[in-house]
């Protein structure tokens, strides 16, 4: 992108005629100008026809509305973002409640599943067993020169439906389409990665028709060395880009995040971005009914990523209200697939620091779910266990015994994991839960009373702590300014959406503006901030120079320098 001295934007291809039309960044399809085919190489290879953006907006948006299976408007959406990506982000702004259930969770679990199938253009970079040793090179051969936001996973914890091979490129892909149009970052700076070490499924091995590698997933020192080489030669290629880590399973997740974190600026999203979202959630349905947070007795139950990033997330919250530590441990509780983390049970490492004393529960008559709910007195159920259905009537009536409106956030993605239905959860306590889920549901109304179900996705933190950690050029993403974001999109829905729990997805852009400029204030409060400019801005100055800086799909216009013209 260039500017004239009048201040207006302009394109200056490098690559012209047909190529040009290959080249989805900078495709306008029918809607290059007569001048513009003309000196660009492209007359004879156009339809006649001239449109404007909206216009095709239009046509993309009726083709859209006839296809009935989610599925197929990924594909058809995916399509588009190959062919024409102003055009896909376009449409993709104007329709976003519509489409991210399709983009994104939960049809992207579909498209990660079938993959291989769907597969028809490269997009971002794979490194593979194949490919890692030539890391540099390969890095070299992606066609974008200023890359600031990577979503990279290994796939072998994708959403809640496990190892997912090469499939879970599909995953980096949405995420990072929600970083464009909800986090306001050019599709130009953004790089999907997928990190192809193998897969553990037999079935994905031996199928002719799957795309990745076919051997066991490196373990190890292996796996480490794999991933040192992507990270070496990114900070090499695109020394300011941020990495989000994406869908590690859980083991890897804490070891990769704190292997990198103080190298390349990154977090993880299913640890930190799902901790805010819950944590935010909870500090939100405290505020409806009119409840202090500190007063919840919270269980958890799953310990994954995503269920120890939001215990952490929770016990961070009480210990900013001041809670001691042995307060915190009766507030909060985990439970991983063998029940209630008790400090003396075998357990994997990074679980240990949210076990609960075994003093604590001595006397108690079992470590089951319903038990621990009925024991610890719990007044919210927070569910990340990937277990679809275990939210039972017995379980959420047990929570409905120690508080007349329980908080119940079923928060498995996809739709097909979420812990409980939205519907059979107001049933079941006469309309009174709080609820929230992690895929998007429909309002149920009950006795004719209509509930809004907030969609208590990360979605709602990560663009904006990426796009926030981008405009300040952080060195690093503190563990504070993760906080911030989770108090900013709180304080955000209780200022807008009074009596919500999440913002509608439809505000997607608005919360993650608030959240960018909350994380910005932070870095610059704990000295990782190197973008001066930014520097002793109030909030409202922040929140414009933050809107400023959100790019927004428009085909811009083309020009050749002086004395170029087609050929040259
Ligand atoms: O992708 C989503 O919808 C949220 C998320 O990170 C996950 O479930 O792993
Ligand atoms: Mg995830």
């Amino acid at each position: 992108m260039r500017r004239d001295p009048a201040g207006g934007r302009y394109l200056r291809p490098l690559v012209r005629g047909f190529s040009l039309l290959r080249f989805p960044l900078l495709n306008k399809g029918t809607a290059f100008t007569e001048a513009e085919r003309r000196a660009l190489g492209l007359d004879g290879l156009l339809a006649p026809q001239i449109d404007t953006l909206d216009e095709l907006v239009e046509r993309q948006y009726a083709e859209y509305r006839a296809i009935p299976e989610p599925l197929d408007k990924h594909v058809f959406l995916r399509n588009l973002q190959d062919r024409n990506e102003v055009l896909f982000y376009a449409l993709l702004s104007q329709h976003v409640e519509e489409m991210l259930p399709i983009v994104y969770t939960p049809t992207v679990g579909r498209a990660v599943q079938e993959f291989s199938r769907i597969y028809r253009y490269p997009r971002g970079l794979t490194l593979s067993t194949r490919t890692i040793d030539r890391a540099a090179q390969a890095l070299a051969n992606v066609p974008l020169n200023d890359v600031r936001i990577i979503v990279a996973t290994d796939s072998s914890a994708i959403l809640g439906i496990g190892d997912q091979g090469f499939g879970g490129m599909a995953i980096s892909i949405g995420k990072l389409s929600l970083y464009t149009v909800a986090g306001g970052v050019g599709p130009d700076k953004t790089l999907p990665v997928e990190l192809d070490v193998g897969t553990a499924r037999a079935d994905l091995r031996e199928d002719p028709g799957y795309l990745g590698v076919k051997h066991e997933r490196l373990t190890g020192d292996a796996y480490l060395s794999f991933l040192d080489r992507f990270v070496e030669a990114t900070l090499e290629r695109y020394p300011k880009a941020i990495i989000q880590w994406e869908d590690f399973a859980k083991d890897a997740a804490f070891e990769v995040l704190a292997r990198y974190r103080r190298v390349v600026p990154s977090f993880n999203d299913d640890i930190q971005g799902t901790g805010a979202v819950v944590l935010a959630g909870v500090l939100g349905a405290c505020r409806v009914r009119g409840e202090r947070f500190a007063d919840q007795v919270m269980v958890v139950h799953g310990a994954g990523a995503g269920g120890a990033g939001v215990a952490a997330a929770l016990r961070d919250g009480l210990r900013r209200e001041g809670l001691s530590p042995e307060e915190i441990a009766r507030r909060v509780y985990v439970l991983d697939s063998r029940g209630l983390l008790v400090d003396d049970r075998p357990m994997e490492p990074y679980k240990q620091a949210l076990a609960t004393p075994r003093a604590q529960v001595a006397g108690w008559a079992g470590l089951g779910l319903e038990t621990v709910i009925r024991e610890a007195g719990a007044t919210a159920l927070l569910g990340l266990s990937g277990q679809a259905g275990i939210f039972s009537e017995a379980v959420v009536r047990a929570a409905q015994t120690n508080t007349p409106r329980p908080l119940i956030f079923p928060l498995s993605n996809p739709t097909a994991n979420s812990e409980a239905l939205p519907e059979d959860l107001l049933r079941w306590t006469g309309g009174q839960a709080m609820v929230a889920t992690g895929s998007p549901f429909a309002p149920v109304t009950l006795d004719g009373v209509t509930h809004e179900i907030g969609q208590g996705n990360n979605a709602f933190i990560f663009p904006g702590l990426g796009f926030g950690a981008i405009l300040a050029r952080v060195r690093e993403i503190t563990d504070d300014m993760v906080a911030a974001a989770a108090f900013a999109l709180a304080d955000y829905t209780a200022a807008q959406w009074p009596g919500r729990i999440y913002p509608p997805v439809s505000d997607l852009r608005g919360a993650s503006l608030q959240v960018a400029a909350a994380v910005i204030q932070q870095a610059l409060r704990d000295g990782v901030a190197t973008e001066f400019a930014l520097r002793g801005l109030n909030d409202d100055a922040l929140r414009s120079a933050v809107e400023r800086a959100f790019w927004q799909p428009d085909y811009l216009p083309f020009r050749l320098d002086e004395g170029e013209a087609a050929g040259d």
